[in-house]
């Protein structure tokens, strides 16, 4: 490619200051060698190879060329008039802080470091990556790596890696892909599992350890190129998620979309999830919610990756989740059906003039409901196959056809079945998927090969589909919909008060939730066992008796609580006893503020609300069956903000217990409304968008009969550090 061309290419994707990166006009290499077995050297040679055109320099110490490029002895020798955008350091490490600096001196808008020896090896390591971050911070110089395997972009012939992949016989072809990765090794392992399934990988870059750019900066620049479609990401953390949150937001704007394959649990996570409904959102499914709220399609190995990015990777979009499904085997029919209904899909309704269609096309014994089974006639009909997926596809009640075929061998006229599927594909809008299982190994390259997307059973079809299809519609949605900007009745103004290492008091809580306008339980703070009595006489029996002290969990496995006390004699017995029992259990001074008096609501489905911060995805809201079947059940749905009142309608209902909030068998339907209110506001409090509440546990909110609202009855508030980083909008 002529540079004219790389400069048009540059044109193409709007300019951004990761274009050095992905686009240089200049490479310099430091670290190159003639030995094409050492790193340096490998890197090289995949840089010629692949026939990078912008301008090359060499530095080497000793020989006055490396592998055909003439070189220079030093960084400081280079020519003096050359702009230099990227400069690759393949040094030993305590070479690198010198090499840094000159780089620098000259200019150098992008290093990427592959030498390892930094913070991953101990202090001396951590010592010199923090020479190399203040020199690049001071110079303005932005640094990929180090420890990593460096960076290409196919569509202008940069291979600065060493990785295998460029070193295998057959190039890594430019293409719609681009997989970007915090080890090298995975990232060499997604692009060898997506050959031959993609049409090609664009662009490719590991991070290493991330002393300045983040898997998340990588993806937000690779996704504003139009000619990519699906980006692949390796991830172990979830630094930088807000960033990371914008590139799939920027992709999804494009039509492409962005697959995560996420490692490693963060143990900061599990110390966050340290309230009550809190402990049961364990650190993955905080990881799971938030990817899955912000349309980052979540893959569990690097096979499934492979399998999502095929679809992804082509040009055509799912209509809706109906699927058509025609096959060889009733019995692989039967299995896809299963999968369609755990992965979101349904099977289509064929209409009378398609079923009209098939019943004229197929043999008297095959089945005209879907799926269509096309017998093995097939081996004597060849023909039967292409006419039975026209029909199909021609429904209109069909979204996606899915073509199922088995144990298919020499008996069977393979050639015409790829013509057949082929010429569907290329006809028709709507999305062709192939499940090939056993039979003639060569056809399901055939068909990858022809741009179909194709699998090797009925499990993996159906679940990339569905997540191929959820995703069109979480694109959609979020094209639609704002989120929801419930206005808070009250505004909290300063931090909030802290109780020593835990949560406030219960009066203390309800009292700030109330403030807030959140609904809960009304109640009267006493101090002695008469004031206690003057509160139940006010609110009438029965009532509920609880010592409010801050820092106190269990109150019920201490004979802290007592429910239903009916009249003032019981109620003057459990107040001498829960002052006795408070003694014994709760030490420190100031931290017990009274026996909280309140009223005993009863017709409510006890349910669950609560709140943790998460320390790198902000704040999680969490709702769930409530009372002692929250921890018994682990029944719970965790909601990333912002939220929409469809998504809460939705968390609600995807809950075991959701049918009790319905009627279940003659009860009264309950107010989801008034729950689903509850989960909103709390959501968009001041406080807690600023970050002031560590964990929060509303456990149980009562969720009366519908129209009557829903109570807070059980408040436990932890509050934590105000930050300002994670942006949740409003
Ligand atoms: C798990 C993952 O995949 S992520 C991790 C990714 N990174 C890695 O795995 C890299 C691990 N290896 C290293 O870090 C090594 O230290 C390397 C690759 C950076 C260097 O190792 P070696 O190649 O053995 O170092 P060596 O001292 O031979 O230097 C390499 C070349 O640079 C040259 N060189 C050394 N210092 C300089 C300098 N300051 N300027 C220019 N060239 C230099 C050397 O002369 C040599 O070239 P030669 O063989 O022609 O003489």
């Amino acid at each position: 490619m002529a540079l004219s061309e790389l400069d048009r290419g540059r044109t193409t994707p709007p300019a951004s200051n990761l274009d050095a990166l992905f686009r240089p006009a200049s490479v310099v290499v430091v670290g190159a060698s003639n030995e094409r077995t050492k790193i340096g050297g490998r890197l090289l040679s995949h840089l010629l190879r692949y026939g990078y055109t912008g301008r090359l320099y060499v530095v080497h110490p000793s020989d006055p060329a490396v592998q055909g490029v003439a070189a220079y002895r030093s960084v400081d020798e280079l020519p003096a008039d050359s702009a230099l955008d990227l400069a690759i350091v393949a040094v030993p490490a305590v070479r690198v802080p010198e090499t840094i600096r000159s780089l620098a001196h000259r200019g150098v808008r992008v290093a990427v470091i592959v030498s390892s020896g930094f913070g991953e090896t101990g202090d001396a390591g951590r010592a010199l990556e923090d020479e190399v971050r203040d020199c690049a911070r001071r110079s303005g110089m932005r640094v990929l790596g180090p420890n990593c395997q460096g960076v290409a972009n196919t569509s202008v012939g940069l291979a600065a890696s060493f990785s295998s992949v460029f070193g295998r016989t057959e190039e890594v072809p430019d293409g719609t892909t681009a997989v970007i990765s915090q080890s090298g090794a995975m990232a060499a392992v997604l692009t060898e599992l997506s050959s031959g399934h993609v049409d090609g990988v664009r662009y490719w870059a590991a991070t290493g350890n991330e002393l300045d750019l983040t898997v998340a900066d990588l993806v937000a620049e690779v996704a504003t190129d139009p000619g990519v479609r699906v980006v692949q990401v390796y991830l172990e953390n979830m630094r930088a998620a807000d960033r990371l949150v914008q590139a799939a937001r920027t992709a999804h704007e494009r039509g492409a979309a962005v697959l995560v394959l996420k490692a490693g649990a963060s143990e900061e996570g599990a110390r966050a999830a340290s309230s009550h409904t809190g402990a049961l959102a364990q650190e993955d499914k905080v990881v799971d919610a938030f990817l899955s709220r912000h349309g980052l399609v979540r893959a569990r190995d690097a096979r499934q990756m492979s399998e999502l990015a095929r679809l992804f990777a082509g040009r055509k979009k799912p209509r809706g989740n109906r699927v058509g499904i025609v096959t060889n085997s009733g019995g692989l029919g039967v299995l896809l059906a299963d999968e369609a209904a755990v992965n979101g899909l349904a099977m289509a309704e064929f209409g009378p003039d398609t079923r009209t269609r098939l019943t004229e096309t197929l043999p008297p014994f095959a089945a005209t409901a879907n799926p269509i089974d096309v017998t093995a006639q097939l081996l004597s009909r060849p023909e039967l196959l292409g006419a039975a997926i026209r029909a199909v596809e021609a429904e209109p009640g069909v979204d996606v056809v899915v073509v199922a075929l088995g144990i298919l061998g020499d008996y069977y006229d393979l050639d015409r079945i790829l013509a057949d599927v082929v010429e569907l594909d290329r006809r028709t809008e709507k999305l062709v998927v192939v499940c090939w299982v056993a039979g003639d190994a060569a056809m399901p390259g055939r068909l990858a090969g022809a741009g179909i997307p194709t699998y090797d059973d009925t499990a993996a079809t159906m679940r990339a589909l569905g997540a191929f299809v959820a995703h069109a519609r979480h694109v959609e949605r979020e094209r639609r919909a704002d989120p929801q900007t419930s206005v808070p009745t009250a505004r909290l103004t300063g931090p909030l008060p802290r109780a020593a290492g835990g949560p406030l008091s219960e009066a203390a809580g309800k009292r700030l939730l109330r403030s807030w306008g959140l609904p809960v339980v009304d109640g009267r703070l006493a101090v002695s066992a008469d004031e206690a009595a003057a509160a139940a006489r006010e609110l009438g029996f029965p009532v509920v008796l609880k010592v409010s002290a801050a820092g106190l969990a269990h109150k019920t496995e201490l004979g802290l609580v007592d429910v239903g006390i009916g009249d003032e004699a019981e109620l003057r017995a459990a107040a001498a006893r829960m002052l006795a029992a408070t003694e014994a259990n709760v030490h420190g001074d100031g931290q017990v503020d009274g026996l909280l008096v309140e009223p005993c609501l009863d017709g409510g489905l006890e349910m669950s609300v609560g709140l943790l911060r998460d320390p790198s995805v902000g704040n999680v809201v969490v709702v769930g069956a409530g009372g002692t079947a929250a921890e018994v059940l682990a029944d719970v749905q965790l909601l990333i903000p912002p939220l929409t009142t469809e998504l809460v309608r939705e968390a609600i209902h995807r809950l075991r217990v959701a049918p009790l909030l319905h009627g279940f068998r003659g009860a009264p339907a309950r107010d989801v409304d008034s729950l689903v209110r509850l989960v909103l506001d709390l959501a968009t409090t001041p406080a807690v968008l600023a970050g002031q509440v560590a964990s929060l546990d509303l456990n149980p909110v009562l969720v009366m009969p519908s129209g009557q609202g829903s109570v807070a009855v059980d408040v436990a508030l932890t509050p934590g550090h105000p930050t300002s980083d994670i942006k949740e909008g409003r």
